[in-house]
């Protein structure tokens, strides 16, 4: 209902949501139904439309590659006539790209599982807002051209690599019940609209269907915008990061945050 009150104002936005993992079984019958209903009935008037792919098709690399772009425009601040700059963007962007394969193909050691989650708009309905979004966050799925407007990682781990360990739930065996969200970006175009929210909702419905009962994340201490979005959609507080560590790694202190699914 908060999300409503929160879009009078603005029209709704029809995305398509694409969980990308390296697992096709990774996802029960009853995920796409749950993320429909969650999706048209807090947020969206259109249906979503939600594939559960393979990254082993090289099809998909392609909105890999527009994720990961949408990632370099979200988390660097560039002046847009320093020298090279398209040329630094596209090695970011590339190294990006790589990792995010390596995650969501399994083959990063530690973790148990990890989804890319995308939400998307056709193309047609982004061009007349910006011009540098529609060309550097772009992709093809089944013939339409579409926009990566907002991503995500969901990381099924004990913990991410510099990063502050959740301590919920303790650890008792082999089964791995505890995710980290990560790299929480929304087009700067299109921030709020809701769809910060809407990511995290079905990333919840994502975990939950996985069997994870505690969801974590990271955000830097004064990035209030991010703060307020993950308490307002449950989070609570649960530690923080040493200042010495924080000035050790160059970074601004991580306060970790935890929700129960
Ligand atoms: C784990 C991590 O990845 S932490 C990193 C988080 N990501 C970033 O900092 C990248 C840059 N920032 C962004 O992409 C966006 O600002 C996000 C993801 C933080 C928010 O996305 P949006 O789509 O704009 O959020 P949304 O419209 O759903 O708003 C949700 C709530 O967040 C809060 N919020 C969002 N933006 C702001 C802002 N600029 N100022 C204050 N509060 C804000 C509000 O409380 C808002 O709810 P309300 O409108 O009911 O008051």
């Amino acid at each position: 209902m908060t999300l409503l009150s929160s879009l009078c104002s603005c029209p709704p936005i029809p995305c398509s949501w694409f969980p990308l993992t390296s697992n096709t079984n990774a996802f029960s019958k009853n995920l796409r139904t749950q993320i429909q209903s969650s999706a048209s009935t807090n947020i969206f008037t259109q249906k979503f439309d939600t594939t559960l792919l393979s990254i082993d098709e090289s099809f998909y690399e392609d909105e890999l590659w527009a994720a990961a772009r949408l990632r370099v425009r979200s988390f660097h601040q560039f002046r847009p006539d320093a020298f090279g700059i398209q040329d630094h963007m596209r090695y970011l962007a590339e190294r990006e790209f790589e990792a995010l394969k390596e995650r969501v193909s399994g083959k990063r050691m530690g973790f148990r599982r990890v989804s890319c989650i995308n939400a998307s708009l056709p193309l047609s309905h982004i061009a007349s807002l910006s011009d540098d979004l529609s060309s550097s966050c772009k992709f093809s799925a089944n013939g339409e051209d579409r926009i990566v407007v907002a991503t995500l990682d969901l990381n099924q781990c004990l913990n991410l690599p510099d990063e502050i360990v959740g301590l919920k739930p303790e650890v008792t065996g082999a089964d791995i019940t505890r995710a980290y969200l990560s790299n929480v970006c929304v087009a700067e175009e299109l921030h709020r609209n809701g769809l910060g929210y809407a990511l995290l909702e079905v990333s919840k419905l994502v975990a939950y269907d996985w069997g994870i009962t505690d969801l974590y994340v990271h955000v830097a201490v004064d990035n209030e915008p991010a703060k307020k979005l993950y308490i307002k959609s449950g989070f609570v507080y649960e530690s923080e990061e040493p200042a010495w560590q924080a000035r050790f790694l160059d970074r601004p202190r991580r306060l970790l945050l935890w929700s129960g699914l």
